[in-house]
C-alpha cells in the first residue's frame, strides 16, 4: 500500500485517521470529553516558554494515555554507551570496513542491533551527540522504542525501513533519511537484513540551514520533508514492550496495549523523512572548491552562532565545471570532527578502501584529504565539464565537539582498518625549487 504523507518542514500539521472523521477537537486542545472517547496528550519538544518561532509541541488523541504501563527495568541487549572516557582518545585518521549484518542464525531487531561507534557529551546536560550503527535482520515485534535523550537522524544504507510512529507510518529507503524527534515512539519493520547509520543529538533539534545570499530557495526544500498521516491500531490485552533510551541506558517496560493508538493529532513536533535525491546542489561555477557546508541538509546548532553540534552534509551527484582548479576535496585540518559514511558508490577523494556501509573519522585538527591516486589524477586531468559522484551518495556528520571512539568502534566491531594511513603514503614532493 502506498503511504500518504503531509509535506513541509516545521509546519503546523493536523491529521485524522480516515476511519474516524472529526476525531480532532476543533476549537480547543482539551475538551472535557474528546471525540470518540479518546484521551488527549501533549508531547512537548521544547520548553513551554520557548520563543514562538522555535516552540515545538504536538497534541495526540489516543485510545489510552501513554502513562498506562508497568515500571521500567534495565535492558541489556544492545551496545549503546555514552561512557566516552572508557577508551583513550586517538587522534589518528580512522576508517572502518563495512559493518557486519547480524549472523542469520540469530534474530536481531533494530534496537538490539544498535552499536555506538563514537560520540561526546551527555544527555543529562543536553549537550553532545552519539553516532550509532544499526544492523538488523528481523522486525520489532510488539515492541516500540523512544529516545528520551534526543533526536535520531536515521540514514539507511541497506534495506528499506517501515517505521510505524505514534503519528503514522513512513517508509525510508536507502538515499532517504528520517528524523524521529526526542520522545516519539516508533517501531521498525524490515523485509531484508538492513544496515545504516544514526546521528543522535542530545536535547536539541534539527533545523534547516539558513541560506544567506543563496536566497529563498536552494539546498533542501521545506516542502520535500514528509510527515506521516495519523494511523492507529487496536491491540488490547496483549503483551507489548516499550523500550526507552534514558540518560544513555536502555530500559524496557510492559503494557497491555499498542502505543500506536493515536487516532488524530495536530502540532509541529513530528517525525519526518527526506529523499536525498531532491537536494538542489549549489556549487562553484567559476573556480576553486567550495567548503562542504554548501551541501548541508539539516543542522543542529550549538549556542555559538554558526557552529553546529552536528551538521548533516551530503555529497550528491552533480556537475563539476570549475576551471584551473584541483576539483576534489582539498587537503584539510579542521577545528570540527568529520565522521563520514557511504550509502552507495565511490567517494571522490578515496575511490578505494572507503566502502558502502563503512565509515571514516577525521578528528579535530587531524590532517586528511585525497589519497595519492586521487591527487595524481586530479592534478593533471583535463578540466571538462563533467558529472561527478554519479551513482554515489556519501555523507558527513560534522561536529564542533571532540568525538571519542567506543570499544565497539575500536575493537568489538573488528572493522577498524589499520592500513588506512597507507592511502596517503607516497604523496611525493613536487616542489620545483626556487627559480
Ligand atoms: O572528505 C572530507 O574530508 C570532507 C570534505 C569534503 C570537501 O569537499 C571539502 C572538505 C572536506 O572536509
Ligand atoms: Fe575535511
Amino acid at each position: 500500500m502506498e503511504l500518504k504523507y503531509l509535506s513541509g518542514f516545521g509546519s503546523e500539521f493536523s491529521s485524522e485517521d480516515p476511519r474516524c472523521p472529526d476525531s480532532l477537537p476543533k476549537d480547543q486542545n482539551n475538551p472535557q470529553k474528546c471525540p470518540y472517547g479518546l484521551y488527549a496528550e501533549q508531547l512537548s519538544g521544547t520548553a513551554f516558554t520557548m520563543a514562538r518561532n522555535q516552540n515545538l509541541r504536538s497534541w495526540l488523541y489516543r485510545i489510552k494515555p501513554s502513562v498506562g504501563h508497568l515500571p521500567f527495568t534495565i535492558f541489556d541487549g544492545a551496545n549503546i554507551t555514552h561512557n566516552w572516557n572508557d577508551e583513550k582518545p586517538d587522534p589518528n585518521q580512522m576508517r572502518w570496513k563495512p559493518f557486519d549484518l547480524p549472523n542469520p542464525i540469530k534474530n536481531v531487531d533494530f534496537i538490539e542491533g544498535l552499536n555506538t561507534i563514537c560520540g561526546c557529551g551527555d544527555p543529562k546536560t543536553k549537550h553532545g551527540l552519539a553516532i550509532h550503527v544499526y544492523s538488523c535482520n528481523t522486525s520489532m515485534k510488539n515492541r516500540a522504542f523512544y529516545d528520551a535523550d534526543g533526536d535520531l537522524l536515521i540514514v539507511p544504507q541497506l534495506g528499506v525501513l517501515l517505521i510505524t510512529t505514534e503519528f503514522g507510518k513512513m517508509e525510508v529507503a536507502p538515499n532517504e533519511i528520517c528524523v524521529v524527534p526526542q520522545g516519539i515512539r516508533f517501531s521498525v519493520d524490515i523485509t531484508v537484513p538492513s544496515r545504516g547509520y544514526i546521528l543522535e543529538v542530545f536535547g536539541r533539534h534539527f533545523t534547516l540551514p539558513d541560506l544567506g545570499p543563496i536566497g529563498a530557495n536552494g539546498l533542501a526544500d521545506p516542502r520535500h520533508f514528509l510527515t506521516p498521516v495519523a494511523w492507529y491500531e487496536v491491540k488490547d490485552n496483549i503483551s507489548y514492550e516499550i523500550m526507552s533510551k534514558y540518560q544513555g541506558h536502555l530500559f524496557v517496560c510492559q503494557q497491555s496495549h499498542s502505543p500506536f493508538d493515536v487516532v488524530a493529532w495536530h502540532g509541529n513536533y513530528v517525525p519526518y523523512k527526506y529523499d536525498l535525491s531532491k537536494f538542489m546542489v549549489i556549487n562553484s561555477v567559476s573556480f576553486d572548491h567550495c567548503d562542504p557546508s554548501i551541501f548541508t541538509v539539516l543542522t543542529c546548532q550549538s549556542e555559538k552562532p554558526g557552529t553546529a553540534i552536528a551538521d548533516f552534509v551530503i555529497f550528491p551527484p552533480r556537475w563539476s565545471v570549475q576551471e584551473h582548479t584541483f576539483r576534489p576535496p582539498y587537503y584539510h585540518r579542521n577545528c570540527m570532527s568529520e565522521f563520514m559514511g557511504l550509502i552507495t558508490g565511490q567517494y571522490e577523494a578515496k575511490k578505494g578502501g572507503f566502502l558502502p556501509g563503512g565509515a571514516t573519522l577525521h578528528s579535530i585538527m587531524t590532517p586528511h584529504g585525497p589519497d595519492k591516486k586521487c591527487f595524481e589524477e586530479a592534478s593533471s586531468e583535463v578540466l571538462k565539464a563533467c558529472k561527478v559522484a554519479v551513482g554515489t551518495q556519501a555523507f558527513m556528520f560534522e561536529s564542533c565537539l571532540g568525538l571519542t571512539v567506543t570499544k565497539w568502534g575500536l575493537e568489538i566491531s573488528e572493522k577498524l582498518d589499520s592500513e588506512y594511513y597507507k592511502c596517503w603514503e607516497g604523496l611525493n614532493s613536487h616542489f620545483t625549487g626556487p627559480k
